[in-house]
C-alpha cells in the first residue's frame, strides 16, 4: 500500500501564534480517513497545507510523493469546500462546464459526471432550483473533474437530512472503492463513522489519536454497553463497571472490552427479552480525547 499523504512533524505558526505541533500521520493509498477536532483545531490549517495553499513552518509535508506545492501535485487534488458557491442562474452542466474551464480538465468528462454523482436527471435545471443534498452533489462533482487521487472533503455532508447524508456517503465510499484516496474534515461524527478507514483527532494542534476505530477503542479503553430486556435488577459479576436501570425492563451493563464475553456469558442465562451491544461509538472516542486533552492542561478545548 503506498502513502498519499504523509505528515511528518509538522509545525506551523501564523506569527507567534502556534497552530499546529510535531504533527504526524500517514493517509495510505485507497483509504477513507476522517479529521476530527473542536472549533480552532487545526483541520483547516492542515487541509491548507495539504492542498499547497500554506507552507508549514517546519516539518514535511508530502502528498503523493511530492511537494504540496508542486503544481502538478496540486492537479491531482480534488477539493470540496465546506460552503461551495455556485452560480444559482447556472444549470448544473453549465455549472461544472464552467469548473471544468477554470481547472483545465477535459470537458468529456462533464456528463460522466453528472450520472456518477446522480444528476443526470437535473443537469440542464438550474442550480438556484436544487436542494442542499444535490448542491453537495454537485459540488463533488466538481471535486472529481480532472480525475483527483486524492479528494479534500470539507463538511461535506453539513445541512443533509439523513437520507441524502447516507447516499453522499455510498458516493465517496464508491469512489474509495475506484481507488481513491479521501480526506473528511466533519463534526457530524455519526454519520461518518461508518465509513472511514482511519481516524485523526486533533486537539488544539496536538494529535491525540490516530488509528482505525477497533485500534482507538482499544487506545482509549473505554466500555462496552449491554442492554437487556430483562430481570436484570439483581445482575451482579465482579466486572461490571456500571449497572443502569432504563425505561420498561431494560437495563443498561457498562464493562471493560475484555469482560464482554464472561460477562454476556452470565447475562444469557437469564430469561431475556432481547439484548444489544453497544460498543464505544467515534462520539464516545472522540469526547474521551477531548476530556484527556483539557485535563492535561491544552486549554480552550471545545466540542
Ligand atoms: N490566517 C490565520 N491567521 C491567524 N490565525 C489563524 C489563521 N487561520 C487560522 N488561525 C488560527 O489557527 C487555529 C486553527 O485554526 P483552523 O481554522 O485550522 O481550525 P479548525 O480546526 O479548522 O476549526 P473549525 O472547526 O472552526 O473550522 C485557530 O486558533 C485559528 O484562530
Amino acid at each position: 500500500m503506498s502513502v498519499v499523504v504523509e505528515l511528518e512533524q509538522v509545525q506551523q505558526f501564523y506569527g507567534k501564534l502556534q497552530v499546529l505541533h510535531d504533527m504526524s500521520w500517514q493517509l495510505q493509498a485507497g483509504e477513507i480517513m476522517g479529521l476530527f477536532g473542536h472549533n480552532g483545531a487545526g483541520k483547516t490549517t492542515t487541509v491548507r497545507l495539504i492542498l499547497g495553499l500554506i507552507r508549514q513552518s517546519g516539518g514535511k509535508v508530502r502528498v503523493l510523493g511530492g511537494d504540496a506545492s508542486d503544481a502538478q501535485v496540486r492537479q491531482q487534488i480534488g477539493f470540496l469546500p465546506e460552503n461551495v458557491m455556485f452560480y444559482p442562474q447556472l444549470t448544473g452542466y453549465e455549472t461544472l462546464s464552467h469548473f471544468a474551464r477554470l481547472k483545465g480538465a477535459d470537458h468529456s468528462q462533464v456528463l460522466g459526471l453528472l450520472e456518477q454523482v446522480g444528476l443526470t436527471a437535473a443537469a440542464g435545471e438550474r442550480v438556484k432550483t436544487y436542494s442542499k443534498g444535490m448542491r453537495q452533489r454537485l459540488g463533488l462533482a466538481q471535486a472529481l473533474l480532472a480525475r483527483p487521487k486524492l479528494l479534500l472533503l470539507d463538511e461535506p455532508t453539513v445541512g443533509l437530512d439523513p437520507i441524502a447524508t447516507i447516499e453522499l456517503y455510498r458516493l465517496i465510499g464508491q469512489l474509495r472503492d475506484e481507488g481513491s484516496s479521501i480526506i473528511i474534515c466533519s463534526h457530524v461524527l455519526p454519520g461518518v463513522e461508518p465509513y472511514i478507514d482511519k481516524a485523526v483527532i486533533l486537539a488544539r494542534g496536538h494529535l491525540e489519536a490516530v488509528g482505525n476505530l477497533q485500534q482507538l477503542r482499544e487506545q482509549a479503553g473505554l466500555p462496552v454497553r449491554i442492554r437487556i430486556n430483562g430481570p436484570g435488577a439483581g445482575f451482579e459479576h465482579p466486572q461490571l463497571l456500571e449497572h443502569q436501570p432504563l425505561a420498561g425492563d431494560w437495563h443498561e451493563f457498562s464493562v471493560p472490552a475484555a469482560a464482554k464475553l464472561p460477562v454476556l456469558q452470565e447475562l444469557l442465562k437469564l430469561p431475556l427479552e432481547d439484548i444489544e451491544i453497544r460498543p464505544p461509538s467515534l462520539e464516545d472516542i472522540y469526547r474521551f480525547y477531548m476530556e484527556k486533552a483539557s485535563a492535561v492542561g491544552v486549554a480552550g478545548v471545545q466540542q
